[in-house]
């Protein structure tokens, strides 16, 4: 069975209490979503959107998590701590966090394992930078990320891969089609070994996914769905994509 299509919304430190309006628009728009939808917001948001969205099928996720299960840790989250504000997913790993604090691949495998254990899905981000890819070390960089950063116990039922190129996040610049599907192909086949059962895993492309670029993505190999920044603040754009991933293959 092919896996389960997901679309995914990182609004990064983007939002407050009114823009949750957006989820009304995008409840009108997709009342059954065809797909899997989820959003994460900023943490102090989890739990007004959660309430916000009512009875809708649009999931809810952190942005990070502590790799502990709490404790002295001031100005952290744990995964219990979003699992009880209503979120069932988290990011880990994404190359803002990795560069803004230093997050190492062990970090992310720590932190995995504690999503892991409050029954979260983590949603972990491996990517390139341009220069990495300059010299040609896209596929050496992933895999090294993917054997760094996934924890014992992943399966394709609680993580989800996201390949997020650093230099297509935020730049409306995108991998061609092939470059994209070279590295999905190459995740396939890297995480056999770690999840057991790789068919069944979801993986993301992330950076720069619009209305625009889409459909073209979602129809490649291995692509099965995506981890949207910019454009899933806005439920027009957002519910835009979402149709895209509804009408893939
Ligand atoms: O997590 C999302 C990615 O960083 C992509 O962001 P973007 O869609 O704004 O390029």
């Amino acid at each position: 069975m092919a896996p389960r299509k997901l679309a995914a919304g990182n609004w990064k430190m983007n939002g407050d209490l009114a823009a949750l309006a957006e989820l009304d628009l995008l409840r009108e728009a997709h009342p059954e979503p065809g797909c899997e939808v989820l959003i994460c917001p900023p943490a102090l948001l989890i739990h007004p959107m959660k309430a916000r969205l009512g009875a809708h099928a649009t999931a809810v996720g952190g942005q990070d998590c502590h790799a502990n299960a709490s404790g002295a840790h001031t100005g952290d989250i744990s995964a219990s701590q979003l699992k009880d504000a209503g979120a069932t997913y988290v990011i880990l790993g994404h190359s803002e966090r990795r560069a803004d604090h230093g997050e190492t691949d062990a970090d992310v495998a720590a932190k995995a394992a504690a999503a892991h254990g409050a029954e979260l899905t983590a949603i972990i981000c491996v990517g390139e930078t341009e220069a990495q890819r300059d010299a040609g070390e896209t596929l050496a960089v992933i895999g090294a990320q993917l054997a760094g950063s996934l924890p014992e116990g992943a399966s394709a039922a609680n993580t989800v891969i996201a390949y997020e190129p650093v230099w297509a996040i935020g730049t409306g610049r995108t991998p061609t089609e092939a470059q994209i599907a070279e590295v999905h192909a190459f995740m396939r086949e890297r995480i056999q070994d770690r999840v057991g059962d790789a068919d069944e895993a979801r993986l993301l492309y992330g950076g720069s996914v619009k209305p625009a670029n889409a459909a073209e993505i979602f129809a490649l190999p291995h692509v099965d769905g995506a981890l949207v920044g910019g454009a899933s603040l806005k439920a027009a754009d957002f519910g835009a994509i979402i149709s895209a991933l509804e009408a893939a293959r």
